[in-house]
């Protein structure tokens, strides 16, 4: 079901400054994004088959500003990537996976997500994603 570490998701408070870190470390940034419906902005920056996803909150009620209210700034979320979310999701309700979100929203890029909820993935906030 799980093709590969799409992204690794890591809340920062100031997404340039957490972005010059990424540059200092030799990465590139494949542009950056606002996703409304998720309240951040975000940056994208490859990472051999993978990804690393900096969240910056565009709001003070979002899910990064309260997580990072709780925990400090770090690694929020992994995603895989899957070829086919809707059919991964019934399969794993199916199988009493509690899901946060029932139907694929939109993620950066176009792409598919849904999260898994970290009570019942023992502690990490897992997304799914699909993208061409
Ligand atoms: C743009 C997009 C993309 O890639 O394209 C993205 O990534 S958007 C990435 C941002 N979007 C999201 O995260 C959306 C999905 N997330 C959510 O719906 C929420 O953040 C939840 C994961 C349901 C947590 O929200 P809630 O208000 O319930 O917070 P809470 O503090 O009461 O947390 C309930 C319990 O889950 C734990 N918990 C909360 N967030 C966690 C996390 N990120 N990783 C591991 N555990 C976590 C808490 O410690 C707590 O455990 P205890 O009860 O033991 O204390
Ligand atoms: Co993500």
């Amino acid at each position: 079901m799980l093709k590969k570490v799409d992204h690794i998701g890591i809340a920062v408070k100031d997404l340039a400054e957490a972005s010059k870190f990424y540059e200092t470390l030799g990465l590139k940034s494949a542009g950056t994004e606002v996703v409304e419906e998720q309240k951040v902005k975000v940056a994208f920056f490859p990472v051999g088959d993978s990804e690393v996803e900096l969240l910056e909150s565009t709001s003070p009620d979002g899910p990064i500003a309260k997580y990072i209210e709780k925990n400090g700034a770090g690694i929020q979320h992994i995603a895989f990537r899957v070829d086919n979310i809707e059919k991964a999701l019934a399969e794993l309700k199916e199988k009493g996976v509690r899901l946060i979100d029932e139907k694929p929203r939109y993620g950066a890029g176009g792409a598919k997500i849904a999260f898994l909820h970290p009570k019942s993935t023992f502690g990490v906030l897992i997304e799914l994603s699909e993208r061409d």
